[in-house]
């Protein structure tokens, strides 16, 4: 278990730099699978989760080379189904949740896909209802392993379109069915889809392979299948959830910080969401500058006076993966929220954590937390401390940085599965961090 060391209290300064999407890159390198043909990707961010997935990859045959920092190559020309019934891919499959979507691009192509019960975080259930009803509406028939929580679908003779209302707009499984619907024989309608800037990012590298989807960007998806597809090549977006990130951090450590090449036309609700906590966020071509907060910042209510709740939706709501940040952020605003986390139920525990430290919060029930803000008249006190998920790690982090003295993050593993050289890049500008090894 790793352990960074952070010496808190300082400002920090300079630019930062967001890393290539996550949630994108697992969608994308699933895609690689849907052709025999070259797939070149950039933008690829170095962290556990996809490093995990691009090995998972090569198991499965795929031809890859490295062309350079964050650029490869795919060609799955020569797919190996045996490694999916293979031990060492219950172990691998199961150590993250992107892996799930190589499911559909297999079963479009080869007419069978498996997986064992996927990983990620543990913040709550996490069903895959969605994945597998849609594979079946496309003609698959479904088994499940209780024992072994061991997946699979199979459609030896080929999918067909159909019309489908998915039951959640959920993430990883509208690309799922998006990456099988895209070769079956006919046309496929998905009503009530997700449609974060991820998954237009995957149609549109569909389409770029050949593919045929329209509504990009919509809860409604047409996609009249094609035979094959070919290669393409394609960029992934910022990551969305480490700009915010760094959004907070400035916040909260009252820096002056410069967020590198944002894609503004991406980022839905988040700018405007951490304004109305009072933060200046200024845009400069593509950047956002944040100012130094030396008078703090103050939660804005509504128009008619009453408390402010930040809420998660699907896109273009306002997203869950950033709850945890502004909730931390939140601790040193003027004034009082609520933080209303409607997804995942086991996501907002880590808040006991920030008390200990010091912070106003009252955990309401699993998904709801007021916090009454300090205005920086109280600052948060060291601590040690466990991540227990990828974004409360990263919430602890801040608040360890903005604490007076030294505080402990264990299982930073955590954090490394979605945040690039984290360490560095802070330390670049100014933090005090120092990644102590694990024995
Ligand atoms: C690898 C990846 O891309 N992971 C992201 C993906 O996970 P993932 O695709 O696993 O999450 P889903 O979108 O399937 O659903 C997440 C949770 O939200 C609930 N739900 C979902 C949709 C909805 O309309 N109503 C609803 O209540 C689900 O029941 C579930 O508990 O999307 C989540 C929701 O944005 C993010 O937190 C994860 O970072
Ligand atoms: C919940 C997240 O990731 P995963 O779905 O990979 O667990 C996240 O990125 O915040």
């Amino acid at each position: 278990m790793g352990t960074f060391q952070i010496e808190g209290g300082h400002k920090l300064k300079g630019e930062i730099r967001p890393q290539g999407a996550k949630n994108e890159a697992l969608q994308i390198l699933c895609a690689v699978l849907a052709t025999p043909e070259e797939v070149v990707i950039d933008n690829i961010p170095d962290i556990r989760d996809v490093n995990k997935l691009i090995e998972i990859l090569g198991n499965l045959g795929v031809k890859i080379q490295k062309l350079g920092k964050g650029k490869y190559s795919f060609v799955s020309d020569d797919v190996k189904l045996e490694y999916l019934e293979s031990e060492l891919f219950k172990k691998e499959g199961s150590s993250l949740r992107g892996s799930i979507m190589i499911v559909g691009p297999l079963l479009a192509r080869f007419g069978k896909g498996y997986i064992p019960r996927p990983g990620g975080d543990k913040i709550g259930r996490r069903r895959l209802d969605t994945h597998f009803e849609g594979f079946i509406k496309l003609g698959a028939t479904f088994r499940y392993n209780r024992e072994e929580r061991f997946y699979g679908v199979e459609a030896p003779n080929g999918l067909t379109g159909t019309d489908m209302l998915l039951d959640q707009a959920s993430v990883t499984g509208t690309a799922n069915i998006v990456l099988a619907a895209v070769m079956a024989k006919g046309t496929t309608t998905i009503y009530n889809a997700a449609c974060e800037p991820y998954l237009q990012q995957l149609c549109k590298m569909l389409n770029s392979m050949g593919a045929k989807i329209s509504g990009v960007g919509s809860n409604l998806l047409t996609i009249e299948g094609v035979e094959s597809l070919g290669g393409c090549h394609h960029r992934i977006l910022p990551d969305m959830i480490e700009i915010g990130s760094w959004i907070g951090l400035a916040a909260m450590t009252k820096s002056e910080i410069t967020i590198k090449d944002v894609s503004w036309k991406d980022l839905g609700l988040i700018p405007e969401t951490f304004r109305k906590l009072g933060i200046t966020l200024e845009k400069q071509g593509d950047d956002i500058y944040i100012p130094s907060h030396d008078e703090g910042y103050e939660i804005q209510g509504y128009i008619d006076g009453s408390t402010l709740t930040v809420a998660d939706a699907p896109w273009p709501g306002f997203t869950p993966d950033l709850l945890s940040i502004v909730l931390v952020v939140c601790t040193q605003a003027k004034g009082n929220v609520l933080i209303h986390q409607k997804m995942f139920e086991s996501r907002l525990f880590f808040v006991d954590k920030l008390i200990d430290m010091g912070a106003r919060i009252i955990l309401c029930d699993p998904h709801r937390a007021t916090v009454m803000g300090h205005n920086f008249q109280s600052q948060l006190k060291a601590t040690t401390m466990v991540s227990p998920d990828i974004r409360a790690g990263i919430s602890l982090l801040i608040a360890a940085l903005s604490a007076k003295g030294t505080s402990i993050i264990h299982n930073i593993e955590q954090i490394d599965r979605g945040y690039e050289n984290i360490d560095e890049r802070l330390r670049a500008i100014g933090a005090k961090i120092t990644r102590i090894e694990s024995a």
